[in-house]
């Protein structure tokens, strides 16, 4: 601070005393440029904007309680016999991983709460990255310059589903036991390499006494520390490129409408904060998850029926369930495709997310920097690729919970695989049509209440006797938000021939781009905008009602 303004308050008389700590601060990390450059940054509002700090609030509230469960969970397969007070147990040998979760459940202070508190909010965070996952994909949020921070994201999104399955295999359970059984099975079915990972993951023959120390550091440290880093960068990128928003007046590529950092939106998120943390805190204070006490201690010989993954893993238990069970002798080695193949195909349901922004720039050729979001119904291709995506998933989630839906809906076990497995290839077909169709419908309506107004639902009769419907105009604000959009052309392969009549070869990348191009804003890609001499002329009185 210059000793002027230091004066000038000398002379006011006792300087306040947060005046005094922020200046002490300021004098060693310069906060006061930091805050003048920072503190009148626009965030804009939209509902939808809130699903990133879903994210960030529940990674928060898992933290926090991830720490006190680890003041008292023991990370060991050491076998113990049970003193504890949970009466129908006594007496019986378990691992003291096993042994220290039923204390934190039973003996610890709120343990029980803070336990169920660290695994709904793992449901709810996983969750809500998905949900903020496709609000970025279905308004075109991951275009440039925003596709780092998607792969950024994509990363977060697979690391906490890694978290998760880390997290849930610790209290060594029947049924966390049965899921890392799981994934041993998956490991071994990977040829050559398969039985090395295993023995090296697990110390030796599955389930050895290892792996729940090895899986406790992954859990607490390895992973969440690289997630933390890279939230704090996800952060960091969001900041730097200024948030998007949605098209509307005096909103455009180079300015964001919308409140300040300090104090509204401060203020604002602080609220949200305990909204999260309440709302998570009411659902385990409420609703059971994971009753280990109920479950058992894992035995190798021993699984439960209606063993069921999280739901952000169900997916992959779905392609192992559903897949038949192939064999076959190669050399003198079995292979286990029913098993390999779904481990290959688990990869590629979620790389397909993470290379989108880049196919869709190639496919496009679009090179600008967008800032403001595309409606879904405006870019109707890809909004029926997320939604077939999102269908594909959820496919393979009924797979994952094939008994249970069997036993709850008293279907037959056979016919929901068979559901599976024909729905794995036509489910996803038939809703990128039905998508598809839907955008261009309503793209179609948005044309038509711009050069006919909204429908009123006023029937009127005139003189002659015919009945019509008062159409009211649009807004004006109304009109530039449904017409704001851009509208490409789809890239062409050109002239194959050039001057001389030589004829130039056309790669078929070239052929596929060309195509997908024609898919994306071709005639059946897209609805042609009003243009301004269409709605002149119908407003001009011609057709008008
Ligand atoms: C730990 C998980 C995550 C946290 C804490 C997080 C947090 C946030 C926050 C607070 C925002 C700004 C507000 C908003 O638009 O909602 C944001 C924006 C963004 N996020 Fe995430 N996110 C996470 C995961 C993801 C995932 C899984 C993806 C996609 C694969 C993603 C991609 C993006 C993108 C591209 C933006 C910029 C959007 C824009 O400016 O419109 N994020 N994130
Ligand atoms: C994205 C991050 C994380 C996710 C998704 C996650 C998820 C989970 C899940 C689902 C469980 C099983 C809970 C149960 O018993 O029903 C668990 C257990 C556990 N987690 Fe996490 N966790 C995360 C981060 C952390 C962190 C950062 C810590 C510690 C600093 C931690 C410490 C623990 C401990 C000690 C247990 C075993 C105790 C128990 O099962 O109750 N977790 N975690």
């Amino acid at each position: 601070m210059s000793t002027t303004a230091s004066n000038t308050t000398r002379s006011r008389g006792k300087e306040p005393a947060g005046e005094k700590v922020a200046d002490w601060v300021d004098g060693r990390l310069g906060i006061y440029s930091l805050a003048k450059a920072n503190m009148r940054k626009i965030f804009p509002d939209h509902w939808s904007f809130m699903l990133g700090e879903v994210c960030l609030y529940s990674f928060l509230i898992i933290i926090l309680t991830g720490v006190y469960l680890t003041l008292f969970f023991h990370p060991s397969m050491n076998e113990v016999v049970y003193h504890g007070s949970y009466v129908p147990l006594q007496g019986q040998l378990m691992s003291e991983a096993f042994n220290s979760t039923l204390h934190i459940s039973f003996e610890v202070r709120g343990g029980l709460l803070i336990r169920q508190i660290h695994h709904w909010a793992a449901l709810i965070f996983l969750a809500g990255m998905f949900v903020h996952m496709m609000r970025v994909f279905f308004t075109g949020a991951f275009r440039k310059p925003r596709e780092i921070n998607w792969m950024f994201g994509f990363l977060l999104f697979v690391l906490g589903m890694f978290t998760g399955f880390t997290g849930y295999s610790l209290p060594d359970d029947l049924l966390s036991g049965t899921g890392v059984r799981f994934m041993e099975g998956a490991i071994l079915s990977v040829p050559i390499i398969g039985t090395y990972i295993s023995y090296f993951l697990f110390g030796g023959e599955f389930p050895g006494h290892d792996f729940v120390a090895r899986f406790y550091s992954i859990h607490i440290l390895l992973l969440p520390g690289i997630m933390l880093g890279l939230v704090v960068g996800h952060l960091i990128l969001v900041f730097y490129h200024k948030h998007t928003q949605f098209a509307g007046p005096g909103k455009t590529n180079n300015n964001v409408v919308g409140m300040p950092l300090l104090p509204v939106y401060m203020a604002k998120a602080g609220g949200f904060f305990f909204l999260v943390f309440g709302a998570i805190t009411a659902v385990a204070a409420i609703a059971q998850i994971n009753p280990i006490w109920a479950i058992g201690p894992y035995r190798p010989d021993q699984v439960s029926t209606g063993a069921q993954p999280d739901w952000y893993m169900g997916f992959s238990e779905g392609l192992i369930r559903t897949m038949p069970g192939w064999e076959i002798n190669f050399a003198g080695h079995t292979l286990v495709l029913g098993v390999f193949i779904p481990l290959m195909i688990f990869p590629l349901v979620l790389v397909a997310i993470a290379v989108y922004p880049f196919l869709e720039a190639w496919v496009t050729g679009d090179r600008r920097e967008h800032h403001i979001l595309d409606r879904p119904r405006n870019v109707p291709t890809r909004t029926a690729f997320g939604a077939a995506w999102i269908a594909w998933y959820f496919v393979l989630l009924v797979g994952g919970g094939n008994d249970l839906w069997a036993t709850h809906f008293h279907l037959s076990i056979n016919a929901i695989t068979w559901f599976v497995r024909i729905g794995f290839f036509v489910v996803p077909v038939l809703t990128f049509v039905v998508t598809k169709r839907i955008c261009l419908g309503l793209q179609r309506r948005d044309k038509d209440k711009v050069l006919h107004g909204r429908e009123s639902g006023i029937i009127k009769r005139l003189p002659h006797g015919e009945f019509i419907e008062v159409h009211e105009p649009l807004s004006q604000e109304q009109l530039y938000t449904l017409t704001a959009h851009h509208q490409y052309e789809p890239v062409e392969i050109g002239p194959t021939v050039d001057e001389n009549g030589v004829e130039r070869k056309v790669g078929g990348t070239q052929k596929l781009r060309a195509k997908l191009s024609s898919a994306y804003y071709g005639e059946d890609g897209q609805i042609s905008k009003p243009t301004v001499e269409e709605y002149k002329e119908i407003t001009s009185g011609h057709g008008h009602h």
